[in-house]
């Protein structure tokens, strides 16, 4: 996904604003401001994927970070002062060529002429290596999922249009090992946006570091099958598009519930600010968040108590809980996370430290949801969860008007691909079509596996006759998906039954009335979409 050229101009001119600030007035104080600019342009980078400019900001904040210190003297030795103005400078360099290169790639994007598919997230795809015939495979299924990648060898040079953040897929087996660091580190300066895969690459600890020291954001190791590495391309765009991560701060003091606000939202996380801790549990529904940032000492009610409030719901019994305080006794802090608490962080904190530990926190806790609501074989919303999440688009697309189609998928005589090939093959096949359908659809759909190999699908604001064409679109692509069994491959179809709001009223009448259509589809012979349009 690529971010505004605005936005990375905005972000690298905050993070020089705060190193000239430090440089007319360098105190300890001014030095936290500039750390935290450091690290929240770091983890824009890495939120936006920009690996080449990532390693650079990286770089910079660890150097910063050695001399984050009360005890370091202020402005910093003439030496320090040189090292961090080059890098800065340095990143600056490389942003301003970076938003350029956006600038114009967006600028092709709206081009009326030469519109980009919607179900093609990435600039353009190629696969460079020695022998195409070996990556044949690879590059038919890679098309089934709308990322074409044409072959080059690595005597060609990559043509002048090659795209500006291309996904370069590079066969590592096919050159000699001493070339290996020029190539890749060629192909990063040159496409900074770009994603660089190292594939074929053998699992000894030097081939991977040349491979990663290099520039290839990842490596997929010698013998790695065709799909396994298809999926690792759609994950990485997938990880791309996250939800921003929400905090919510229970703090009554307006200074440092502020100063909270603007180190977290200087790193891409929402918050919502409580300052009296009554109001806890009306701000908990509605704004949901990922974790809980809870002052110890508060008029009214004490953080512990607020604590326990909080974990007499059930639906908030794991929303993590970071406890700030100046409470440097290690005894009450045993005793207030025994309470509730999952953190203790002492003011005044450091801000780097605060933003690692709530991301951390939040990775945990979204990981443990999506155990809880997502389906462990293809990561899409389990039968409960999809039910609810159709029921809540169905009555927000009710409240605005509009349609919602609702789409019952299943896998053809599925029965007979386990049968013949095996369990675990059946499975992949119920991979492929769930990486297919994220792939394809939009973010506001609803892609539900809602049963063994049967799928519930909520498209808003689509009527019946736009539902069909997209979802025909896939069938017709999911049957030419070609699925591996040792040497060989087979292929597997799927049909579908479309139901559509406002014809039926609501989510258990669609979901019945899709599920008709299906069982219609397959009377009708499979491979096929039936639409309700009674
Ligand atoms: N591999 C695998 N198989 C599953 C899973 N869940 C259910 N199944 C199998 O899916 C098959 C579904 O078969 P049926 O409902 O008879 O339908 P079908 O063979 O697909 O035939 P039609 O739907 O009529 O085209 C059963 O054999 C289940 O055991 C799963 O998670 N993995």
């Amino acid at each position: 996904m690529l971010c505004s050229p605005e936005e990375l101009l905005q972000k690298n001119q905050a993070l020089s604003n705060t190193w000239q600030r430090y440089q007319a007035l360098p105190s300890f104080d001014s030095f936290v401001e500039l750390a935290v600019s450091i690290n929240s342009f770091t983890e824009f980078l890495i939120d936006k994927g920009i690996t080449a400019l990532h390693h650079a900001s990286h770089q910079l904040e660890q150097v910063t970070l050695t001399l984050f210190s009360e005890d370091v003297a202020h402005p910093l030795p003439q030496a320090a002062l040189n090292d961090l103005n080059e890098r800065v400078l340095a990143l600056g360099r490389m942003a301003n060529t970076h938003a350029t290169a956006t600038a114009d790639l967006a600028e092709r994007r709206h081009d009326p002429l030469h519109p980009a598919p919607h179900d093609m997230p990435m600039d353009q795809s190629w696969l460079i290596g020695h022998d195409q015939s070996a990556w044949a495979d690879l590059q038919a299924q890679l098309g089934y999922f709308g990322m074409a990648a044409q072959f080059i060898t690595w005597q060609q040079p990559l043509p002048d249009n090659a795209g500006v953040a291309p996904l370069l897929l590079l066969d590592m087996s096919s050159l000699p090992e001493a070339e290996w660091s020029s190539r890749i580190q060629t192909l990063r300066q040159r496409f900074v946006m770009g994603q660089l895969i190292g594939l074929g690459v053998r699992s000894d600890f030097e081939r991977m570091q040349q491979a990663l020291r290099g520039g290839c954001d990842s490596c997929l190791l010698e013998g790695t099958p065709s799909h396994t590495i298809v999926e690792h391309i759609l994950e990485l765009n997938e990880r791309q598009d996250q939800e921003a991560y929400r905090v919510l701060i229970v703090e009554d003091s307006k200074t440092a519930s502020h100063l909270i606000r603007r180190t977290l939202e200087e790193n891409q996380i929402d918050t919502k600010i409580v300052n009296d801790p009554r109001q806890t549990l009306n701000a908990l529904r509605q704004f949901n968040p990922d974790l809980i940032l809870m002052d110890m000492y508060m008029p009214n009610c004490t953080g512990v108590e607020a604590a326990r409030i909080i974990r007499q719901h059930s639906e908030f019994l794991s929303t993590p809980i970071v406890y700030l305080s100046g409470e440097t006794n290690v005894a009450l802090q045993v005793d207030a996370m025994r309470l509730g608490g999952d953190h203790f962080l002492t003011k005044p904190f450091n801000p780097v430290f605060l933003n690692a530990i709530v991301k951390s926190k939040i990775e945990r806790y979204r990981a443990l949801r999506r155990t809880m609501y997502n389906d462990s074989l293809t990561g899409l919303l389990n039968h409960s969860s999809g039910k609810n999440t159709l029921d809540m688009l169905l009555s927000s697309v009710a409240h605005d008007g509009g349609f919602l189609s609702v789409v019952m998928m299943d896998i053809d005589h599925f029965k007979q691909v386990n049968d013949t090939y095996g369990h675990p093959v059946g499975d992949q096949v119920i991979r492929s079509l769930s990486w297919l359908l994220k792939q394809r659809l939009r973010k506001q759909d609803i892609i539900c596996r809602y049963g063994g190999e049967e799928f519930l699908i909520g498209l808003p604001h689509t009527d019946a006759e736009n539902a069909f064409a997209i979802m025909n679109r896939i069938r017709q692509d999911f049957s030419q998906i070609r699925h591996p069994v040792d040497d060989r491959h087979f292929v597997a179809t799927a049909s579908g039954g479309i139901a559509t709001y406002p014809l039926y009223q609501n989510g258990d009448s669609l979901i019945k009335a899709a599920d008709e259509a299906l069982y219609q589809a397959k009377r009708d012979g499979r491979n096929r979409i039936h639409a309700d349009e009674d």
